[in-house]
């Protein structure tokens, strides 16, 4: 198969979708890779690095778009849509539900849309959204204590507190992967932290991992408003896998909120959990303040550490990409359920019951589809 990799448009977005290692693996295999040039500069990875492994160098992002499957790490972005054509397996993170336009576009191109984010073991994991939630989850802790900085717009405390100084408190909504590994950097940085979830089994696990290190509280309207105002740091780390994240967190409660307090909506790539966080903001211009909350929310937390991302994103997606390469779409997903999940769009219609949901469109099974 043909395998095209453009460069990454989106602000700050410094990650690639293979690595020169992928590469090889995908060659070995007797594909054939495109990479536009320069595709891997913002990760560390040079043209010569992916020559050497075999892949062929193309000038323009046309060149990489017009191969039998593209592999992207964003959503493609407006400028995008130019590329679709009919048939084109398109192998990235496409968080549907809150892009009526990028949705359209696919069904009407008649793309093959497999959004990383929807593929999902029989255990009801993600395993190509895991490796992102992780690195997103621990930049959360991390950028939250620095917007709680007085230079940068915060209320000016120290999330450690110091002897004789009370800690921060940090409330994270949703205790899956990103929430996880928020509560854990914000524990190592010495806050005092709760983790609301809506699953008594998840609370009861988080309760086995952190024992009294930190609270869990079950996820309700009233228990949500009286966590976050006490909070300095909220961190919104809630999906519901494909569907437009529910608000949780209404204007009203956001008022209530300290004055200089930070949110870091990690959820905004989904349509975000607070009623607040209504734009979805970028790498140069992160934050802006409403009701005296600073609010943050960067859809690709991940951009900002691409060498980290582009290595732990390529480990999990390669070896899905080989099954789809070597088998073509249809037999690859026929032999396996966790990719044939993935699948979010095809032959002109959408096939994620949520993302139909979402946008009021006719949701075609996947399975009749591919027959
Ligand atoms: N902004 C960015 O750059 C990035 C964003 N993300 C996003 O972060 C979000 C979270 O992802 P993961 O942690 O991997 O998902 P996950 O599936 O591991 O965890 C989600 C958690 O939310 C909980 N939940 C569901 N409904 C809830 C409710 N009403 N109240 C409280 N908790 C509830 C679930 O029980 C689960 O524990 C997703 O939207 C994901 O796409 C992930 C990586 C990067
Ligand atoms: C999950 C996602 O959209 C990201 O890593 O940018």
């Amino acid at each position: 198969m043909r395998i095209g990799v453009p460069t990454e448009i989106k602000n700050n977005e410094n990650r690639v979708a293979m690595t020169p290692g992928g590469v090889l693996t995908l060659v070995n295999n007797n594909h054939e890779v495109y990479i536009q040039k320069g595709a891997g500069l913002g990760s560390g990875f040079t043209d010569e690095q992916y020559q050497e492994a075999g892949a062929h160098l193309v000038e323009t992002a046309q060149e990489a778009w017009s191969q039998e499957m593209v592999m992207k790490v964003k959503e493609p972005l407006a400028e995008e849509y130019q590329y679709f054509h009919e048939g084109l397996i398109l192998f990235t993170y496409l968080h549907l539900a809150p892009e009526p336009e990028l949705t359209k576009a696919l069904i009407d191109n008649k793309v093959v849309g497999i959004a990383y984010e929807t593929v999902q073991l029989p255990n009801r994991s993600l395993p190509l959204l895991t490796p992102m939630s992780e690195v997103a989850g621990r930049m959360a802790a991390q950028i939250g204590a620095q917007f709680l900085e007085k230079p940068k717009g915060g209320m000016g405390i120290l999330l450690s507190g110091v002897p004789g100084v009370k800690r921060g408190k940090v409330t994270v909504i949703g205790g899956g992967v990103v929430g996880t590994n928020a509560a854990k950097i914000a524990m190592g940085l010495g806050a005092d932290v709760t983790i609301i979830d809506l699953s008594p089994e998840r609370l009861r696990q988080l309760d086995d991992i952190f024992g009294s290190e930190i609270n869990t509280i079950m996820s309700n309207p009233m228990n949500i408003a009286d966590c976050i105002k006490e909070s300095d740091l909220v961190i919104g780390a809630v999906l519901i896998p494909g569907a437009k994240a529910p608000k949780l967190v209404t204007e009203d409660m956001i008022k209530e909120m300290k004055q200089g307090s930070v949110i870091v909506d990690v959820a905004i790539d989904q349509g975000g959990i607070f009623e607040t966080t209504d734009r979805i903001t970028t790498h140069d211009n992160p934050t802006y303040e409403k009701h005296g909350v600073q609010h943050y929310a960067v859809a690709n937390m991940p951009g900002a550490v691409p060498r980290t991302s582009t290595i732990a994103l390529t480990n999990v997606t390669v070896p899905y990409a080989v099954q789809l390469a070597n088998k073509g779409y249809v037999k690859a997903c026929q032999d396996n359920e966790a990719l044939l999940k993935g699948i979010n769009t095809l032959d002109g219609y959408v096939t994620y019951e949520a993302v139909a949901e979402a946008h009021g469109l006719e949701y075609r099974d996947v399975h009749n589809l591919l027959g």
